[in-house]
């Protein structure tokens, strides 16, 4: 039976001639109506926290783009909050939290997250879902536990996350006590999106590809499949996309052992070898360089319809391999979307 929504069909395993489109980050700064309503709202993560606003926000790229799926206006960083660490945004420079420097700082956050804290995202999914046209599939989402322990190590983003991985080779049981702390979270925390009215669920793992292949197994594998595990237990059927950013080669494992609906590709991943060796299973999504997004004409076209040749035949979403960059100009975003709807006449 075809669902009514193209995404949740695919993430049940079906091909279709045009794949679902949705991007990573659309609900954000390239927007000049979000520009306009994040400057009338207080610091981000108050929008964040405002279901009001953010349910706004959530329905705007649905909005001028008719998407196939809208993602929850949140960020990653609202569990370590809830969890009781300093965090904010400086606007410019991104996030910055009071970084965790020894195991007391780890073990003071045992116990100590605060899902109440979370209320309004929940209200937020509450007063989206009854907004959405009936064809596009609501998508919750957080942050995978080893890229969020990065942030909360470093206190910042970095560029290679040096902080977060010298703090796991010096003290691997208390990394390993944070890990536990953030899949205990973050279970919590999807199964409560899910309970107010998501229908699926990516989980970030932004900064999965720069660690070495035992450190990959110890801190990403693991602990996304304990996630997936724990939440498809709790509610079963509900789709779990997991996006392991840099995973590469590691990917046609993952399809086999993970156990989720999809594996999102980044950038760098070629489509035709994720198409020949990633194994049939979960759905593919990607991957189109957001660079491409944002240089347009006929780069953008090329490389659309490569994606589209590379999967086709395959239950594939359409998507970038990260997210929206704030400069890409909005005419690109169409030329995008009516290409791929064009795609499999
Ligand atoms: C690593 C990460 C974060 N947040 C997120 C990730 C994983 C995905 C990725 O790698 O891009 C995920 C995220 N962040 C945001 C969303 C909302 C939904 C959507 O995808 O549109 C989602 C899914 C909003 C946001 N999160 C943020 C903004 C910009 C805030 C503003 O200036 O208005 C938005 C719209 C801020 C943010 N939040 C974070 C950073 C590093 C920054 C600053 C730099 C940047 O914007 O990329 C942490």
């Amino acid at each position: 039976m075809s669902d009514r929504k193209p995404l949740l069909d695919v993430l049940r395993g079906e091909a279709r001639a045009i794949p679902p489109i949705w991007l990573m980050r659309q609900a954000g700064r390239y927007l000049p109506e979000y520009q306009e309503l994040r400057a009338k709202a207080g610091s981000f993560l108050d929008t964040c926290y405002n279901p009001r606003t953010a349910a706004r926000i959530t329905l705007q790229p649905i909005e001028r783009f008719g998407f196939d799926a809208a993602i929850l206006f949140s960020d990653i960083l609202v569990v370590p909050d809830a969890l009781g660490q300093k965090v904010w945004f400086e606007s410019g420079h991104g996030p910055r939290l009071v970084p965790l420097e020894n195991d007391s700082d780890v073990d003071a956050l045992s116990g100590s997250f605060d899902i109440g804290k979370l209320a309004p995202v929940f209200e937020t999914i509450d007063r989206v879902k009854g907004e959405l046209p009936s064809s596009v599939a609501f998508i919750g989402f957080c942050g995978a536990p080893w890229t969020v322990a990065s942030y909360m190590i470093a206190g910042r983003g970095t560029p290679d996350q040096a902080p977060a991985r010298l703090f796991a080779y010096r003290r691997p049981e208390a990394f390993a006590r944070l890990i536990d702390i953030l899949v205990e979270a973050s279970v919590a925390y999807l199964i409560r999106q899910i309970d107010a009215g998501v229908e699926t669920l990516q989980i970030f793992d932004s900064w999965a590809g720069v660690l070495p292949p035992q450190e990959f197994e110890r801190w990403v594998a693991a602990p996304l499949k304990k996630i997936i595990d724990k939440v498809k237990e709790a509610r079963p059927g509900v789709p779990i996309i997991a996006f392991a950013r840099g995973g590469a080669t590691h990917l046609p494992r993952l399809a086999e052992t993970l156990g989720a609906d999809a594996l999102g590709l980044d950038t760098a991943i070629d489509p035709v070898w994720a198409a020949k060796h990633i194994p049939a299973g979960p759905a593919l999504q990607g991957n189109l360089d957001p660079l491409a997004l944002l240089a347009g004409g006929a780069a953008l076209d090329r490389e659309i319809d490569s994606i589209l040749r590379s999967f086709a035949g395959r239950p594939h979403i359409f998507n970038l391999g990260h997210g929206v960059l704030p400069e890409t100009p909005l005419e690109h975003v169409s030329q995008l979307i009516e290409r791929v709807r064009r795609a499999g006449n």
